[in-house]
């Protein structure tokens, strides 16, 4: 029998496929990447991160049982002090404050693709919100796998530090509790309810595609008036 995550990987298949081929991703593990785009990047994913920790925050107060509380307890704490240190070391490199990180101007793609997550998860259930994020982890873990395997790509003197953060076990195990913590979430759920999760996931995953494109053309709003 299959799983409700694989029913949610069937159904986004395509759109994950040209995630994997975005030059954003691509130039991340052949080195071809402008590093003027990978510094845009940088600074929009952390304001990005803050956000998203919330959303765990949030996540905490909606689990049903202590464990489960207790575990989107950490992974905050793992975003903030973890993760975001990633994004500080390399602005440290890039010579910018940590103040100058922080004060990003937020781009269009990043304030709507965390407005949406945060609705859902202030407005959902657990299910939804769970849905709404899980195209964060799990992608950017088949990213980090998929680029671990280019020769030097872990190696590289720019890139290697995001490849290598993104293709850990560590990782790994975050986006697996969370697949099945999904399956779990979707157990005995109508085919209506299931549809609003196939939804969110959709969306966000969607996202996720556009954040690439955004960090690429170092787009902050995809129309000319500022
Ligand atoms: C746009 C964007 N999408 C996904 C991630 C990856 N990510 C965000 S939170 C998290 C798990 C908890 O730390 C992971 C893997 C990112 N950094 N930026």
């Amino acid at each position: 029998m299959s799983t409700f995550t694989q029913r949610l990987l069937e159904k986004v298949g395509p759109l994950w496929e040209r995630k994997y081929q975005h030059p954003f991703v691509r130039g991340l593990g052949d080195g071809s990447l402008p590093i003027e785009s990978f510094r845009f990047y940088m600074k929009q994913d952390y304001v990005y991160l803050i956000e998203y920790a919330k959303m765990f925050a949030i996540a905490s107060t909606k689990a049903h049982d202590l464990a489960t509380s207790s575990r989107f307890a950490a992974l905050q704490e793992a975003t903030l002090n973890f993760e975001m240190d990633l994004h500080r070391q390399y602005a440290a490199r890039f010579g910018i404050t940590r103040e100058e990180l922080e004060q990003t101007k937020p781009s269009f793609v990043m304030l709507a693709y965390t407005s949406y997550m945060l609705k859902v998860a202030h407005q959902g259930t657990l299910a939804e919100l769970v849905s709404a994020v899980l195209p964060c982890a799990w992608s950017y873990w088949e990213i980090g796998k998929r680029l671990a395997r280019i020769e030097g790509a872990a190696e590289h003197e720019w890139y290697g530090d995001w490849v290598r953060t993104y293709s850990s076990e560590e990782f790994g195990q975050l986006a697996q509790w969370l697949i099945d913590l999904m399956d779990q979430l979707a157990e005995g759920k109508s085919e209506a309810e299931l549809a609003i999760l196939e939804e969110h996931f959709l969306n966000t995953s969607r996202m996720e595609y556009l954040f690439w494109e955004m960090a690429y053309t170092e787009e902050m709003w995809p129309c000319e008036i500022n």
